[in-house]
C-alpha cells in the first residue's frame, strides 16, 4: 500500500493563494520501515517532483534547508547491523522472547571505518615516537620552556587519545515507529502506550520571549501521542502572572491549533515556526480546505500572538483599577489575577512575599486531564466554521507550575526547578518517562514522542535504558556559522561515537528519561531485590512517596490524574515547596544535580555511572529544534559556564576519575575528557603567545633541531585533520563545520576555558559556585535584520587575552617582515627557513581566531561571508 502526501506551497500573507503540488510518496506505515529511515519518520525523499513549469525551485529546497544538513546522503556511509527483516523477532532474548524489535542499528561501512582506525592508531604512534624524540633531543635555548612544552604536548596527545578514542565505533540508532504502533498502539484495541510527562522550563517572561514559550507548550500539546498518556508542565522560575495567563490564552488557542494540526498532519506544530515555511506541508483532506484552514489558523494565530503582546498592559490595567477601587493600602501595589484575587506569585511593583526569588509556591491546571473533561461539541469548543469531524479534538493535560522562592534559600535553578516538576508530575499523573525542554525549544517532528518511546520498550537493551537523548539543532544561526553554534562535530560525531559505548551523555534539553532513572533506582540488571524508598531520601510526602512505590512496581501502567480536593492541594504545594529537598538526596542521588554550573552532564554521569545506559535517537526530520546565542559574548558566556561546570565536575565528588561505578572504561575516559579538557587551554594560551619571540632580538627557539622539531608537529597536526576528514564523512557535516569547531576551540582557548580554570581555582579557595546566568535569549526575530545581535560587540573581560594574542601575532608578523628586510643578506639559509616556519603558525593561529576577529570588528564585518 501507498500512500501519497503532498507539499503545497502558499502565499496566503500576500493574498493570493498559490498552490504547487509536488506528489511525494511515502511508504506505508503498515510495511517494515525499518529499512527506510526516512519512512520511518513520515518523510522520505521526493520520488516524483514535477518541477516543470514551477517557479519555486524553493518548494523543494525549503523544508529541507531548513532542517540543516538532512536527507539520504548523510547517510551514504552507513549500513544496517541488524536486517530488519529476518530479526523481525528476537526469540532468543531473556525476557523479550518473540518481542519485535523497535528501532535499528546501523554502524559506519567498514570502507570508511578501517582506514579511520587504523589512522588513529598510526597517529596513536606517531604521537609516541614525537615525544620520545623530544625528550631524546633535550637541546633547547631555554631550558624551562622546553620543559613546559614537552608537558604540553604529552598533555595534548592524551587528551586528543581521550576524545578520539571513544569515537571508534560510532552507531546510528532509527526508531521503527511503524512496529511501535502495531506492537502499542493498534486502532481499535487499548492503547498500551506508556505515559509521558513533558516539561518545559523558563526562567523569565521579560528575557525568555513568552512567544517562544507558548511555542514549545503548543507544540508538545500538537504532539502525535496519545491524548491521555502525554502532559504537559510549565515551569516557571519567575512566578509571573503574565506567564500563567499566556498559558491559559495558548490552551484557548490550541483548541483550534491542535485539531488544525492533527487533521492535515502538519510539521512542525509550533505555529511561529510552522508559519514561517514557505512550503508547508499537508497530508490528509483536500487543498482547497486546507487552504481555508490553514488561512483561518494563520489569522487567530495573529490574533493570539497580539493578545500575548497585550498581556502585561492588560495586568497593569487591572492593577490600577483595582487599587483605585480598593480599601486597604496595600491594595495599591496588588497585582490581581483575572477572577479578581490576588496572584500568589510576583506582583507588577514587587511587595513583600511576591517579589522575584520571593513568592509562594503556585500549581495551577491550566486544562484538565482528558479523562475529567467532558468532550465538547465541535461547535461549543471553538467559534470556528472549521470542519473537525473525525478529529479528537481532545488536548493533552496543561499544568502551570511555580516553585516556591524564598530568600537566603538555595534553589538550584534549573535542576531545583526540574526536580520540583519532577515531584509535582508524580503527584498529578506520575507517567513513568520524563521529557524536558528549554523554552526556546519545541517539538519539530511531531512523531519525536513515539521515536523515544521505541528505545525504551525495545527488547533488547529497552529497559536499563536511562535516558533517549535526541541531537540539538538551531534555527537562528547565520548561514556560515560564524560562532560555531550548531555544533556538528559535537552533535553528529562525538554523540554517536559515544552510542556505540555506553551512550550519549545528557545534554540539557530534548531527552527522555526513565523516571526511575531520575530517581535513583538501579537498572534492572543490577537492581537489587528491595529498594528503600523513604522520606530520608525522597522527602517527606507521603503521596510523593507512594507514587514512587506506584512507579516501581508498574513502570508501564497509566496514573489517573486523582481528584484535587484540598489537602491534595496543600500536598502539591508542599513539594514545591523550596525547603523539601532539605537533607533529602535530592540533587545528589536523586533527580537532577545540583551545585554544578551545568546540571546535564552530572545528570547524566550520574545516572551512567549506575549502570544504566542511553540511546541517541536519529530521525531523518529533526526531531527537536531551538535557539542559540549568536552573539559573541553571549556565546563566550554559555561556554564558560558549560566548561566552568565541567571542571567543578572533575574537582568534584563525582570526578569521572573515580566515582560512577559502573561505568565502562571507554565510557569513563570519555567523561573524564569532557570534564578536564578546559584546562588544555593554559597550554594552547601559552603557545599562542609564543610568537612574541620575533620581537626579541636574537633568535630563540623551543626546540633543537628546529625544522625537524616543526616538520615533526606539522606531521601530527595533519593527521588530526586527516582523521577528521573521515570524521566528516561519516558524522555527515561540512568541512566548514569542522573548521568552526577548530576555531572556536582556539577562540574558547584563549578566552572562556582560561576563565573558567580561573573561576575553578576561586572556587576551590572560596567554596562557591559558579553563577548560573541565563543565556540571553534573541529578542522575537526583526524579519529585516535577522542577525542584527551578531554584529553587536558587548566586551568583557575575558576577550583581553585573545585580542593580545590577536594583536601580538598581527604585531609579530610585523616586526618578522621588517627584520627580513632589514637582515636579508645577512641571514643564514637556516636563519631563514626558522623564520618561515615561525610565521606558518602566527599565520595559523590568525586563522583560527579570524572570527573573533570579525567579531570585534562589529559593525564593519557586516558579511556573514567566511
Ligand atoms: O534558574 C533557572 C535558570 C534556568 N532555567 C531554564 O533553564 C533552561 C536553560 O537555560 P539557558 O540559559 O537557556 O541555557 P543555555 O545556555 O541555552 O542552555 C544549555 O546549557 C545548559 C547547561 O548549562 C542546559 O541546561 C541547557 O539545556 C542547554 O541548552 C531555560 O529553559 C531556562 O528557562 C530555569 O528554569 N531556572
Ligand atoms: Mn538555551
Amino acid at each position: 500500500m501507498r500512500v501519497t502526501v503532498e507539499r503545497i506551497s502558499t502565499n496566503i500573507k500576500a493574498g493570493f493563494p498559490t498552490i504547487y503540488v509536488h506528489a511525494r510518496t511515502m511508504q506505508a506505515m503498515t510495511t517494515s520501515p525499518a529499512t527506510d529511515a526516512g519512512a520511518a519518520t513520515g518523510l522520505s525523499e521526493p520520488l516524483l517532483s514535477n518541477r516543470n513549469g514551477v517557479h519555486a525551485g524553493a518548494l523543494v529546497v525549503t523544508p529541507v534547508a531548513a532542517n540543516g544538513h538532512g536527507g539520504k546522503a548523510k547517510d551514504k556511509y552507513w549500513k544496517d547491523v541488524d536486517q530488519p527483516g529476518d530479526m523481525a523477532v528476537a526469540p532468543d532474548l531473556e525476557n523479550g522472547g518473540g518481542r519485535p524489535l523497535l528501532f535499528s542499528n546501523r554502524r559506519v561501512k567498514n570502507i570508511i571505518l578501517y582506514p579511520y582506525r587504523v589512522l588513529i592508531l598510526i597517529r596513536v604512534i606517531a604521537v609516541i615516537l614525537f615525544v620520545g624524540w623530544r625528550i631524546k633531543n633535550n637541546n633547547s635555548d631555554v631550558m624551562w620552556f622546553w620543559v613546559i612544552s614537552v608537558v604540553a604536548d604529552v598533555w595534548f596527545s592524551l587528551s586528543w587519545l581521550s576524545y578520539q578514542l571513544p569515537k571508534y565505533n560510532p552507531i546510528k540508532m532509527i526508531p521503527d515507529l511503524a512496529t511501535l504502533r502495531k506492537q502499542f498502539d493498534t486502532p481499535g484495541r487499548s492503547s498500551q502506550l506508556p505515559g509521558i510527562d513533558v516539561i518545559v522550563t523558563t526562567a523569565s517572561a521579560t528575557d525568555e520571549p513568552i512567544l517562544y514559550t507558548m511555542n514549545c507548550v503548543l507544540s508538545i500539546l500538537a504532539a502525535d501521542y496519545h491524548i491521555g498518556r502525554c502532559n504537559c508542565y510549565l515551569s516557571d522560575d519567575s512566578g509571573s502572572l503574565v506567564l500563567y495567563e499566556a498559558l491559559v490564552e495558548t490552551a484557548k488557542f490550541a483548541a483550534l491549533w491542535v485539531p488544525f494540526c492533527r487533521k492535515h498532519q502538519i510539521d512542525p506544530r509550533a505555529p511561529e515556526s510552522y508559519f514561517e515555511l514557505e512550503g508547508p506541508l499537508c497530508g490528509g483532506a483536500s487543498h482547497k480546505e486546507f487552504i481555508q484552514d490553514y488561512k483561518h489558523v494563520c489569522t487567530q494565530y495573529e490574533e493570539f500572538k497580539k493578545h500575548l503582546d497585550m498581556l502585561p498592559n492588560t495586568i497593569r490595567q487591572r492593577a490600577d483599577i483595582y487599587s483605585k477601587t480598593g480599601t486597604k493600602d496595600e491594595d495599591a501595589k496588588v497585582t490581581w489575577m483575572a477572577d479578581g484575587t490576588q496572584w500568589p506569585g510576583t506582583w507588577l511593583d514587587p511587595a513583600e512575599k511576591h517579589r522575584a526569588g520571593h513568592h509562594a509556591g503556585i500549581v495551577k491546571i491550566v486544562q484538565s486531564h482528558p479523562e475529567h473533561v467532558v468532550p465538547l461539541g465541535v461547535h461549543e469548543s471553538n467559534d470556528s466554521s472549521l470542519n473537525f469531524d473525525g478529529v479528537d479534538m481532545r488536548l493533552p493535560m496543561l499544568v502551570y507550575v511555580a516553585r516556591e522562592k524564598c530568600p537566603g534559600v538555595e534553589h538550584n535553578k534549573k535542576a531545583g526547578a526540574l526536580n520540583a516538576e519532577l515531584r509535582i508530575s508524580a503527584l498529578l499523573s506520575n507517567a513513568p518517562f520524563f521529557i524536558n525542554f528549554d523554552c526556546d525549544h519545541y517539538i519539530n517532528n511531531s512523531e519525536a514522542l513515539h521515536a523515544a518511546v521505541c528505545f525504551m520498550l525495545d527488547p533488547r537493551e529497552g529497559d536499563n535504558t536511562g535516558f533517549v537523548q535526541f541531537p540539538q539543532r538551531f534555527d537562528n544561526v547565520d548561514p556560515t556559522d560564524r560562532y560555531g553554534n550548531h555544533n556538528r562535530v559535537f552533535f553528529d560525531g562525538a554523540m554517536y561515537g559515544l552510542n556505540g559505548q555506553q551512550g550519549p551523555t545528557y545534554l540539557g534539553t530534548g531527552c527522555m528519561f526513565r523516571r526511575l532513572a531520575l530517581y535513583g533506582i538501579d537498572p534492572p540488571c543490577w537492581r537489587a531485590e528491595d529498594i528503600i524508598v523513604d522520606s530520608n531520601r525522597f522527602g517527606n510526602s507521603l503521596p510523593f512517596l507512594n507514587s514512587v512505590l506506584a512507579a516501581i512496581k508498574q513502570e508501564e501502567g497509566v496514573t489517573l490524574p486523582p481528584t484535587l480536593d484540598d489537602s491534595f492541594l496543600e500536598e502539591m504545594t508542599k513539594v514545591v515547596s523550596s525547603s523539601y529537598d532539605d537533607s533529602t538526596d535530592w540533587g545528589r542521588g536523586i533527580g537532577y544535580i545540583y551545585n554544578m554550573a551545568t546540571e546535564d552532564i552530572v545528570t547524566g554521569f550520574r545516572i551512567h555511572g549506575q549502570g544504566w545506559r542511553s540511546m541517541y535517537a536519529t530521525m531523518e526530520r529533526e526531531a527537536f529544534r531551538g535557539t542559540a546565542p549568536i552573539n559573541l559574548t553571549e556565546r563566550l558566556r554559555q561556554i564558560v559556564r558549560w566548561s566552568g561546570g565541567s571542571l567543578e565536575m572533575f574537582f568534584s565528588h563525582i570526578s569521572p576519575l573515580f566515582a560512577g561505578r559502573r561505568l565502562s572504561l571507554v565510557q569513563r575516559l570519555s567523561y573524564i575528557n569532557f570534564t578536564i579538557y578546559p584546562l588544555t587551554s593554559l597550554f594552547i594560551l601559552m603557545y599562542a603567545f609564543c610568537p612574541v619571540m620575533w620581537l626579541l632580538p636574537t633568535e630563540i627557539l623551543v626546540q633543537r633541531p628546529y625544522t625537524r622539531y616543526i616538520v615533526y608537529l606539522i606531521i601530527v597536526i595533519v593527521m588530526i585533520h586527516v582523521i577528521g576528514m573521515f570524521e566528516i564523512m561519516w558524522a555527515g557535516i561540512t568541512w566548514l563545520d569542522w573548521w568552526r569547531n577548530e576555531q572556536f576551540f582556539m577562540i574558547g582557548s584563549v578566552t572562556a576555558y582560561p576563565t573558567a580554570v580561573l573561576h575553578m581555582v576561586v572556587n576551590i579557595l572560596t567554596k562557591k559556585g559558579i553563577h548560573f546566568r541565563v543565556t540571553t535569549k534573541q529578542p522575537v526575530a526583526d524579519t529585516d535584520d535577522k542577525y542584527a545581535e551578531m554584529y553587536e560587540v558587548h566586551w568583557v573581560p575575558m576577550m583581553i587575552p585573545a585580542v593580545v594574542v590577536l594583536f601580538s601575532n598581527i604585531l609579530a608578523i610585523g616586526v618578522a617582515i621588517g627584520k627580513s628586510i632589514l637582515y636579508m643578506g645577512t641571514w643564514s639559509a637556516a636563519q631563514k627557513r626558522h623564520g618561515a616556519l615561525g610565521l606558518l603558525f602566527n599565520l595559523w593561529i590568525m586563522v583560527l581566531l579570524y572570527p573573533f576577529a570579525l567579531a570585534i570588528i562589529g559593525r564593519w564585518a557586516k558579511r556573514t561571508g567566511i
